[in-house]
């Protein structure tokens, strides 16, 4: 699910007052001289702006203390460092190793959807890395710690460029063989002790890792009777750093990019995310903590068995993530915790038992096969696991269906909340109210796309200037959607120049035509179903494609101020679509007519010079495009160019200053509504019928 965003310092770094978009300090100030004119409860504006940043603040360190508070109360039993507190110790570091390995799969798994079955192999490498460093190669423990990190981070990105373009099955076999091909490597390579294990005695005449050393102080492993494991003092303060990093990675832009990524590549592309390198990144970090684990391991263990790094390692992971909650923040600790406690735990010992008593001795299920029986229960009858299912119920208790009925009683698009609002000027620096110069932001000239032998858009022209509505009309597969793909870079096109802004964009990604000022909407709203309205609209600011995975762990001051700018910017845009009592409604829940408009308001966010919209009003009842209407001629005088692609004649005529009709990927007329809808040539196309009957 889409979280909410929280406060983020400028992407990479710029000056946060530079931002080509506008959604800056600056922006936001702007956004509160608008407010101050307008309707009522803006005058707290300012209010709310610091509230949100102190009250989040004030959950973000209380949420730090707990985590710690938990960690060190988890090692509490071990304190007097008694023979009996061995296993207590085994037991939690144990747990740590689990919960940061699965913390780092279910923001691949949780969130990005990326389903990696290697997560095991990444425990196995930070394991026999950090130990054969360490050992063979005589660095320092805490160096050879680093180094096997940093050999983890490696082998991810190398294995996550080999992987990111595939999905699905594909990408979760591709990664499954990667753990068990690390397994076999690692325990029967020469290099690693063979079947024997590693580090080793037999092997190599050591018993034991060296334990790390501080500055005198040695961080002694629950290995010893009489001795106090001081190991598990930077373990589980460590699990927690890592637990509170992942939070706040999971709430923030760059989280969000995550689960865009998560729902629609195509869609998280427009929103200005680098959907390869976006994926890289998670899936180094996600490796890196992988191979954290296996570090604890070893640091508690002080040893390897290689038993411990089969698939059934890489599946435990999985579970963990699964049982615990799958995308939330809770659930990969839970799930960890309580995996790792029933497998040890004398319940499951007894279960073992029984059946060799009473079924078969020779065939029982072990650990392995109750503990694969209790996942499979967990995806029949809890799949959102523990966390989820207790936050959905929270959800649902707290909301009790109120949101559901707000998004029933509220209006559509409704003339008074277009009015209501004033919009951004598209670029504040620039006139373009009517009559003012409109010079072409973006021309296309000769564009084509072919599909085989099929050319969908054959040589096509189009000017649109600031603060103009440009329809583009024409019969089913005539090529509207198509060119309206080549202005925003889905497709590549075959031939031609599209140019925005004097830049060519033709053929760009479509994450950097998006970052270059052109939003858009779909034909059919493509939403976060399981996110708010206002979590939607925050999606669409720039910070989702531009925020640093360093700035997102690490969460500078800036980031609450920066949030709270954007829920108060995204507040006035829902405000302007009419959305403004809805959002804390799941976007799933609005009707048709009001996800079309969210999906507005989050083209907004991204503060574009140029927006492409693909029928908007399809499916839209007569109120709502009256109301769709009100709004584009209110974007179109606030300076923002509109490509806008319709079957909807009464609204074509009533707003575009423009219409191009294209048949057959070619132009057909263009003129004035006026001149194109009573052009014969233009009625013809349409099956000899009249407009009226097409729209239909
Ligand atoms: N990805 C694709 N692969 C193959 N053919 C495609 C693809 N996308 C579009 N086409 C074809 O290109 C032609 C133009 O399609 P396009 O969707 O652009 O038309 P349109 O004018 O938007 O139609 P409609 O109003 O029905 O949405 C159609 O013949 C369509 O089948």
């Amino acid at each position: 699910m889409i979280t909410t965003q929280t406060s983020t310092p400028t992407p990479g770094g710029a000056p946060e007052g530079n931002d080509p978009h506008g959604n800056n300090p600056d922006a936001a100030d702007k956004g509160g001289k608008g407010r101050r004119g307008s309707r009522g409860n803006r005058a707290t504006g300012a209010a709310r702006r610091r509230t949100p940043g102190r009250s989040a603040l004030l959950r973000d360190i209380l949420f730090a203390v707990g985590a710690f508070a938990v960690a060190m109360i988890a090692i509490l039993p071990g304190r007097e460092g008694v023979g009996t507190s061995i296993s207590t110790m085994q037991l939690v570091a144990s747990m740590a190793a689990m919960t940061v390995a699965a913390v780092g799969l279910n923001l691949l798994m949780g969130y990005t959807k990326l389903v990696s079955l290697g997560q095991g192999g990444f425990y196995a490498i930070g394991a026999y890395a950090s130990a054969w460093l360490a050992l063979d190669k005589g660095w320092n423990p805490l160096l050879a710690i680093v180094g096997a990190l940093v050999i983890c981070g490696v082998i991810g990105a190398l294995v996550a460029m080999a992987t990111m373009q595939m999905r699905g099955p594909q990408f979760s076999v591709i990664t499954l063989v990667l753990a068990v091909l690390v397994e076999r490597i690692l325990n029967e390579g020469k290099a690693f002790g063979q079947l024997a294990g590693y580090p080793n005695y037999a092997q190599h005449g050591v018993t034991s890792m060296p334990p790390i050393e501080v500055f005198g102080h040695v961080f002694e492993p629950p290995m010893i009777a009489n001795t106090v494991a001081t190991v598990m003092v930077p373990i589980v303060l460590v699990t927690a750093l890592v637990v509170i990093l992942a939070r706040n990675i999971a709430r923030s832009p760059w989280g969000s990019s995550l689960s865009a990524i998560g729902e629609s590549e195509m869609l998280a592309s427009h929103l200005g995310v680098n959907v390869f390198w976006r994926k890289v990144s998670v899936f180094v970090l996600a490796s890196v903590l992988g191979g954290l684990g296996g570090v604890i391991a070893v640091q508690a263990f002080s040893h390897l068995q290689p038993e411990t790094f089969d698939i059934y390692l890489t599946i435990t992971i999985v579970l963990a993530v699964v049982f615990g909650g799958s995308g939330t923040v809770l659930g990969p600790l839970v799930g960890a915790v309580a995996v790792v406690w029933l497998e040890q735990s004398p319940i499951l010992t007894s279960v073992s038992s029984f059946q060799q008593e009473n079924i078969s001795e020779t065939w029982y299920l072990s650990t392995p096969g109750l503990v694969g029986i209790l996942f499979l229960l967990t995806l029949f009858l809890m799949p959102r696991g523990i966390v989820g299912s207790v936050g959905q119920l929270v959800h649902s208790r707290i909301r009790g269906g109120a949101g559901l009925a707000k998004a029933e009683a509220a209006e559509g698009l409704s003339e008074a909340s277009v009015e209501s609002e004033p919009i951004p000027d598209a670029d504040p620096e620039t006139p373009h109210a009517e009559g003012v110069d409109p010079d072409a932001i973006l021309v296309i000239e000769g564009a084509a796309k072919h599909f085989g032998g099929l050319k969908a858009v054959d040589g096509m022209d189009l000017q649109v200037a600031k603060g103009q509505i440009h329809a583009i009309i024409g019969p089913n597969g005539a090529g509207k959607s198509t060119l309206a793909n080549l202005i925003t870079g889905v497709y590549k096109p075959n031939g031609g120049t599209i140019s925005f802004q004097g830049k060519e964009i033709g053929g760009l990604a479509p994450h950097k035509i998006s970052r270059s000022g052109v939003a858009r909407t779909f034909q059919t709203p493509q939403l976060f179903h399981d996110a708010t309205v206002l979590e939607n609209v925050l999606t669409g600011f720039p910070d989702t494609g531009r925020t640093s995975l360093l700035a997102a762990a690490v969460k500078p001051p800036s980031r609450y101020r920066r949030d709270a700018e954007m829920r108060d910017e995204a507040e006035r845009l829902l405000d302007l679509v009419g959305l403004a009592d809805l959002t804390d409604v799941l976007a799933g829940e609005l009707p048709y007519g009001k996800q079309r408009a969210l999906e507005i308001a989050r083209a907004l966010a991204s503060s574009p010079e140029l927006i492409v919209l693909d029928e908007p009003a399809a499916g839209l009842l007569a109120t709502e495009s009256v109301g769709l209407g009100d709004l584009l001629i209110a974007l179109r005088e606030h300076g923002y160019a509109l490509v806008v692609v319709e079957h909807h004649m009464d609204l074509v005529a009533r707003v575009a200053d423009k219409v191009t009709c294209m048949d057959q990927g070619r132009l057909l007329s263009r003129g004035t509504p006026e001149q194109v809808l009573s052009d014969e040539a233009v009625i013809a196309a349409y099956l000899g019928k009249p407009l009226e009957e097409e729209q239909a």
